[in-house]
C-alpha cells in the first residue's frame, strides 16, 4: 500500500537524518584534532580508501555504486568545509 510504503520511507529518512549527524558529530572531533595538530582538512588517501569500501558496499547491497561514491564525496565536501571553518577559527 502507498501509505505503508511512505511510513516506511518516513522511517529510513529520519534514521539517515540520525545517522548523518551522527557522523558529523565525529567529523567535527576530527576536525578539531586536525586543526590542533596542523593537520591538512582533507586526507584524499582516506577519502580514496572510503569510495572503495563504500563502492563494493553498494554493489553487495544492490546499490548504484556510483551514486555511493557521489553520495559519499557530497558528504565529505561538507565535511571539508567544516574542517576549513575550525582551522580558520584556530589560526592565531
Ligand atoms: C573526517 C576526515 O576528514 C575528511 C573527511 C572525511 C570524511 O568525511 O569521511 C574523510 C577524509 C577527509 O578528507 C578524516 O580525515 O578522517
Amino acid at each position: 500500500m502507498l501509505a505503508e510504503e511512505r511510513s516506511s520511507i518516513d522511517n529510513i529518512d529520519a534514521a539517515l537524518v540520525n545517522l548523518l549527524a551522527e557522523r558529523f558529530r565525529h567529523t567535527q572531533r576530527v576536525g578539531r584534532l586536525k586543526a590542533e595538530h596542523g593537520l591538512p582538512p582533507a586526507d584524499p588517501r582516506r577519502e580514496e580508501q572510503q569510495v572503495a569500501r563504500l563502492r563494493a558496499l553498494a554493489q553487495e547491497s544492490g546499490l548504484d555504486p556510483v551514486f555511493a561514491e557521489s553520495f559519499l564525496k557530497f558528504i565529505v565536501t561538507e565535511v571539508i568545509r567544516h574542517h576549513e571553518q575550525i582551522r580558520g577559527e584556530d589560526a592565531p
